[in-house]
C-alpha cells in the first residue's frame, strides 16, 4: 500500500490567546522560519512578540473561525478526505491518505507512524505549498527526517518539492478565476497576492520568488490578460525587515487612491483558505482598498476541497508516485483492475 501524507503549516487549536501563543511559540522557534541567531531571537520572541501578538492574532482568528474549527485545518481535512475518496473509487485499498500539520496537531510524526502501522511500504510526503521555500517546504522535510531518525526499517520515500508550474494546477486556478468572472463580471485589476518572505532569504538563494513569478506568468497567460489588467504582490510581512515587494497592503492603497474601482484578489500560494487569505485579504485588504477610495474588492477563494481541483491534484500526485506491481498484490485492488487479457477458457481454473 502507498501512503500519502499531506502536510500543511498548522494552526492554533482554538481562537484564544493561550492557544495562539502555544502555536506561535512552536512556529516562530523554528530556525527555518526565523533565521535570526537564537541568542538574539529568543529574547525578542519570548518578550515583546509572545506578550503582544497572541491576543491580536486570536482576535483575527475569531473573525474567521468556523463551527468545525480553524479554516486551514477544516479545508485541509476536506481535501485529504476528498483525495482518499477519489483513490478509493479508482483503486480501493491501494492508497491511504493522511493529513499532518508541521506545527501543532496532527503532527508529522503521528501521520508517518499511522501510515507505517497501516502497512505502507512507500510514503509520499506532499507539502501543501505549490511554491518551494526553505521556510515552509524544507521545514516539513526537517520534521519528516527527524521522525525517520527513530525508525529502523525506512519506507521508500518520495518528497514532492513543489508543483508551482504544473499545468493541472495552473488550469485549476484559471478555472476558479473564470468561474468567478462568469458569475460577477470582470474587475479592473486582478491582484495575485502571495505570502511574503524576508528579502534577505531570496538574496541568499531561496527560489520562492522565482516560483511565484512563474505561477503568475503561467496563470496570466492562461487567462489571456494584458499587463495593465493584473498585478502580483506579497502579503503578511512580519517584523521590521524588508520583505518581498510590492507589499499587498501598500498596492491596495495605491490602487484605491488611483481610482481603480474594482479589484479581484486571488492567493495562488495558498492551497487552502486560512487566516492570511480570509482575514488579511478578504477582510483587511478590502478595508484598506475601500478606505483609499476603491469601490469593490472581490476575494476569490482558494481551491480548498473543490472536486475538480482534487482530480487535478490526484493527477499531479499520480505522476510522482512510484506505482509498481507490489500495489497490485492488494486483493481489493486486483479485484477491480481491468484485465488486459481476459482469461481464456483454457486458462480459467
Ligand atoms: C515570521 C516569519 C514568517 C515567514 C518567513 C512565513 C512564511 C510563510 N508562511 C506561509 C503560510 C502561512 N503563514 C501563516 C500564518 C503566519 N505566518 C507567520 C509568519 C511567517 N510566515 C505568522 C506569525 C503567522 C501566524 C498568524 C499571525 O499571527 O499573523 C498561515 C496561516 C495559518 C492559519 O492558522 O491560518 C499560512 C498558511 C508561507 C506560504 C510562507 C512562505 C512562503
Ligand atoms: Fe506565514
Ligand atoms: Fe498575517
Amino acid at each position: 500500500m502507498i501512503g500519502i501524507l499531506l502536510v500543511n503549516l498548522g494552526t492554533p487549536e482554538a481562537p484564544t490567546t493561550p492557544a495562539v501563543r502555544r502555536y506561535l511559540r512552536e512556529f516562530l522557534s523554528d530556525p527555518r522560519v526565523v533565521e535570526i541567531p537564537r541568542i538574539l531571537w529568543w529574547p525578542i520572541l519570548n518578550g515583546p512578540i509572545l506578550l503582544t501578538r497572541p491576543a491580536r492574532s486570536a482576535r483575527a482568528y475569531r473573525s474567521i473561525w468556523l463551527d468545525e474549527g480553524s479554516p486551514l485545518l477544516v479545508h485541509s481535512q476536506n481535501l485529504a478526505a476528498g483525495l482518499q475518496q477519489q483513490y478509493d473509487s479508482r483503486q480501493p485499498g491501494t492508497v491511504l491518505v493522511r493529513l499532518a500539520m508541521r506545527y501543532g496537531q496532527p503532527s508529522v510524526a503521528t501521520g508517518l507512524r499511522a501510515l507505517r502501522d497501516a502497512g505502507c511500504e512507500k510514503i509520499v510526503v506532499v507539502p501543501l505549498y505549490p511554491q518551494y521555500s526553505a521556510t515552509t517546504t524544507a521545514a516539513i522535510f526537517d520534521a519528516v527526517s527527524a521522525e525517520l531518525r527513530n525508525w529502523r526499517n525506512l519506507p521508500e520515500l518520495v518528497f514532492l518539492r513543489d508543483w508551482h508550474q504544473h499545468p493541472r494546477y495552473i488550469d485549476a486556478l484559471a478555472r476558479s478565476v473564470r468561474a468567478h468572472w462568469e458569475q460577477n463580471g470582470r474587475p479592473d485589476r486582478l491582484l495575485l497576492s502571495f505570502h511574503g518572505l524576508p528579502a534577505r532569504n531570496v538574496a541568499l538563494g531561496d527560489p520562492y520568488r522565482a516560483e511565484c513569478e512563474r505561477t503568475t506568468e503561467l496563470l496570466i497567460n492562461a487567462l489571456g490578460l494584458q499587463p495593465e489588467q493584473w498585478i502580483q504582490t506579497f502579503q503578511s510581512r512580519f517584523g521590521p525587515a524588508r520583505w518581498l515587494e510590492p507589499y499587498t497592503s501598500v498596492t491596495l492603497q495605491e490602487l484605491g487612491k488611483a481610482g481603480v474601482g474594482r479589484v479581484d484578489c486571488l492567493c495562488p500560494g495558498f492551497v487552502t483558505d486560512c487566516l492570511e487569505t480570509l482575514e488579511e485579504i478578504a477582510i483587511g485588504g478590502k478595508e484598506i482598498f475601500l478606505h483609499a477610495g476603491g469601490e469593490q474588492l472581490h476575494y476569490i477563494s482558494c481551491l480548498n476541497a473543490d472536486t475538480a481541483w482534487i482530480a487535478d491534484f490526484r493527477a499531479i500526485l499520480d505522476e510522482r508516485i512510484p506505482w509498481d506491481d507490489k500495489l497490485l498484490r492488494s486483493p481489493a485492488a486486483t479485484a477491480t483492475l481491468p484485465l488486459e487479457n481476459p482469461p481464456t477458457k483454457e486458462a480459467a481454473p
